[in-house]
């Protein structure tokens, strides 16, 4: 049988693990897709670069733009990362006719439509699998296994880096910078950091996850973002003094009447009995629930080069398949036109402590802002004393906006010294 030929537009972390892989399991890739897989010419930025895999120096080039639209070419597998060039270069690569496989979420969730659009345009297959949750088998269960239920909510944890750094920072008491660095010498970290930390790469993975999961579609701007560059070593040390950990979270959640979602990352308190708690290193984890099926729990390795290139050789597989089938895979699917609502209208349940003065009336006035804002308090408890006094507070479920506007009013209070800290409260209720 004819081989297949694969073009690889970038080979960094996850590029170099495709060729390896590729290369080692040729045997059993071909006997599974029913032609061989070769590659036809990789693309990089620096050729002279020392590369983690040995690649044949006659398939370098820099010319990503000539090789996309090779007629030796079947299929264009993008793991350059960000926007352009990688948005064009798939873009020509469909318009070609040849299948595209990315692990792109940046793109996929800033330009989604225009990406879709040029599959659906052209007749070409699209698959994305690596770009939420590495390894993990997740946009295939949502795009196809789940196509027959209506899920109501995903909600895990999406992002290896962040994960990493808020494991070692309660697991040793690592620094912020030290479990940053472990997690860029691992490959963990985008080009970038800054788009693991400050939430943006788990705002991308959400709003695809949403696209999916409710048939609509959700960009990356639509998505309430939060990262973890304000945890504190204080706020995790006291997190587990109270018995919860801290977690980066990605929630997508319709609304009870299913007219809107809502999808939102930020940093949560989670008790640690929940399954998400023990979530540890670059893991990821995610719960779907869905009316018939239920809850489901997806978890693996999610980032790193192996891990990521294991979900895009899954991709390249299926893309050659079709292609000796002559059949393409799923379109996207989507008919909904649910608006995303605003995390004012989000119910939320937060965590605050609260440097006090240590005298009588303090909570009575405290109390008084609560319920001024139509918010329940759970449970409060004072700790020290004196100078040192803290009252730490858990409130009932209430709107985000609520929650803030009390926020608000605490601080104004001549009695708060200041608001120590403010955290989200997940996972007591539900998983
Ligand atoms: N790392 C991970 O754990 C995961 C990454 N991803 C996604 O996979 C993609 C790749 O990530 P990763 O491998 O970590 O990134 P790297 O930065 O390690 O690799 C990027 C590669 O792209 C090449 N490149 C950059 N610009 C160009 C260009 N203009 N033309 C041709 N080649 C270019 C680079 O070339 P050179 O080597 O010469 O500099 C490099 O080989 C990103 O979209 C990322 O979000 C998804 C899941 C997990
Ligand atoms: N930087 C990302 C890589 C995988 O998507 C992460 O840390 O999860």
């Amino acid at each position: 049988m004819k081989p297949l030929r694969v073009a690889l537009l970038g080979c960094g972390v996850v590029g170099s693990q495709v060729v390896r892989l590729l290369g080692e399991q040729a045997d059993d890739l071909a006997a599974r897709v029913g032609a061989p897989l070769e590659l036809a010419g990789v693309a990089v930025r620096r050729l002279g670069r020392r590369r983690d895999v040995d690649v044949d120096p006659a398939l370098l080039t820099t010319d990503a733009e000539a090789l996309v639209t090779r007629d030796d070419v079947d299929i264009v597998v993008e793991v350059i990362g960000g926007i352009e060039p990688a948005r064009s270069l798939m873009l020509k690569a469909m318009a070609a006719g040849k299948g595209v496989v990315t692990a792109n979420k940046a793109l996929l969730a800033e330009d989604g439509a225009t990406v879709h659009g040029a599959a659906r345009d052209n007749g070409a297959d699209l698959y994305f699998e690596a770009s939420v949750a590495g390894a993990i088998p997740l946009l295939r269960p949502l795009r196809e296994s789940l196509a027959g239920d209506r899920v109501h909510r995903v909600l895990g944890i999406v992002n290896g880096t962040t994960n990493y750094i808020l494991d070692k920072m309660d697991t040793t008491g690592a620094t912020f910078n030290d479990a940053l660095e472990e997690a860029q010498a691992l490959g963990y970290a985008e080009a970038d950091p800054t788009a693991d930390v400050e939430g943006f790469d788990a705002a991308a993975k959400a709003a695809i996850l949403a696209g999916l999961a409710f048939h609509t579609r959700v960009t990356a701007a639509d998505v309430h973002r939060e990262g973890i560059t304000d945890v504190t070593a204080t706020d995790v040390a006291s997190a587990r003094a109270m018995g919860y950990v801290i977690k980066l979270l990605a929630i997508c959640a319709r609304s009870d009447d299913g007219r809107s979602v809502g999808v939102r990352v930020h940093p949560a308190m989670i008790p640690r009995t929940h399954p998400l708690a023990s979530v540890g290193e670059a893991y990821n984890a995610v719960f779907v629930e869905a009316e018939s099926a239920g809850r489901l729990m997806f978890y693996g390795a999610g980032a790193g080069g192996a891990p990521t290139a294991s979900a895009v050789l899954g991709d390249i597989v299926a893309v050659a398949r079709n292609r000796i089938a002559g059949t393409r895979g799923p379109e996207e699917s989507v008919y909904a036109e649910l608006p995303v609502h605003p995390m004012g209208e989000t119910v939320t349940r937060y965590h605050v402590s609260l440097d006090v003065a240590d005298k009588p009336g303090v909570l009575a006035k405290v109390a008084e802002v609560f319920a001024k804002h139509d918010v329940s308090i759970q449970t409060v408890r004072q700790e020290g004393h004196g100078d040192d006094a803290q009252l730490v507070l858990v409130s009932h479920r209430a709107s985000d906006a609520a929650l803030s506007a009390t926020i608000e009013g605490l601080r104004e209070l001549s009695i708060v010294r200041a608001v120590a800290s403010v955290m989200r409260v997940e996972g007591e209720d539900t998983p």
